[in-house]
């Protein structure tokens, strides 16, 4: 059988004595796509900062690539290759859309020293391969502030690309975007999913159903279910947590 990429396993994480996650576990195998799911409070953001390493686990372990990373400084375990996009996009709105992909890859191709030099072939490269996933070509020249809402998701998940990321961890990556934005970045994290896995969570379950991955769903810090989203639309208990809303979720 496989190994999985990353395992989380019992997790455990306090906040003055509030369990934020209470004996969590999820495993996800290279090349795959999870979306977690859970009413507002479940526990989701924290289970990514804890994956990351922006929050310590009092109890249980984080496993990337058989390396127990569960006490690893937040910066080592980015270059270790997991990458999160928040909501907010992070780019920088005065370069253009090359350069932000530009220093994306930089930063973990060449040490500070080389900033500011040429940029290398292997970099720029590496800029055409993720302008040409993102479909960000012909904006290659613009300034990041003039994409459109959409597109500033789209570079931002170019970015976490570009930095060689295996695992991304995305937090609500079509929020705010049309229909039409939101089904594209759909196909964008299902075309992402043939080199790298990916984490995604969201609330909309048009964007969900369009992802047609496997789903995750959190409740109280823990993990309630696992299945496909029609397994979960099915379930009475995840009727109760959402009280009714799980009827709002669509038919995969
Ligand atoms: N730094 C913190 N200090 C204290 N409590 C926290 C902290 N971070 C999160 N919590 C609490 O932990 C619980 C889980 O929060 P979390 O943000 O992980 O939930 P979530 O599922 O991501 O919710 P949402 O969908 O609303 O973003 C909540 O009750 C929250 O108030």
């Amino acid at each position: 059988m496989a190994t999985p990429l990353l395992s989380v396993e019992n997790v455990t994480v306090s906040f003055e004595g509030f369990n934020a996650l209470d004996g969590i576990s999820l495993q996800l195998m290279p090349t795959s796509v999870r979306v977690l799911i859970g009413p507002n409070g479940a526990g989701k953001s924290t289970l990514l900062d804890a994956i990351i390493g922006h929050v310590s686990p009092a109890k249980g372990r984080v496993i990337f690539k058989g390396e127990d990373i569960t006490r690893v400084d937040e910066y080592k375990i980015v270059r270790k290759g997991i990458c999160r996009k928040f909501q907010a996009p992070g780019i920088l709105e005065s370069l253009t859309v090359a350069d932000n992909l530009g220093l994306a890859a930089r930063r973990h191709r060449e040490c500070w020293r080389s900033f500011g030099t040429r940029v290398s072939p292997e970099v720029r490269s590496q800029v055409e391969r993720v302008l040409g996933l993102i479909g960000l070509e012909e904006k290659r020249h613009s300034l990041a502030a003039h994409l459109s809402h959409g597109q500033k998701q789209w570079l931002e998940i170019g970015m976490v690309v570009a930095s060689d990321a295996e695992l991304l961890l995305l937090d609500e990556p079509a929020a705010g975007m049309s229909h039409d934005e939101s089904s594209q970045t759909a196909e964008l994290i299902r075309s992402l999913s043939n080199q790298h896995s990916i984490l995604v969570i969201d609330h909309d379950m048009t964007f969900v159903a369009q992802l047609e991955a496997p789903v995750s769903v959190m409740h109280m810090g823990r993990m309630l279910k696992e299945g496909t989203l029609e397994e979960i639309r099915n379930d009475p208990q995840i009727a109760a947590v959402y009280l009714g809303r799980a009827k709002e979720i669509p038919h995969a």
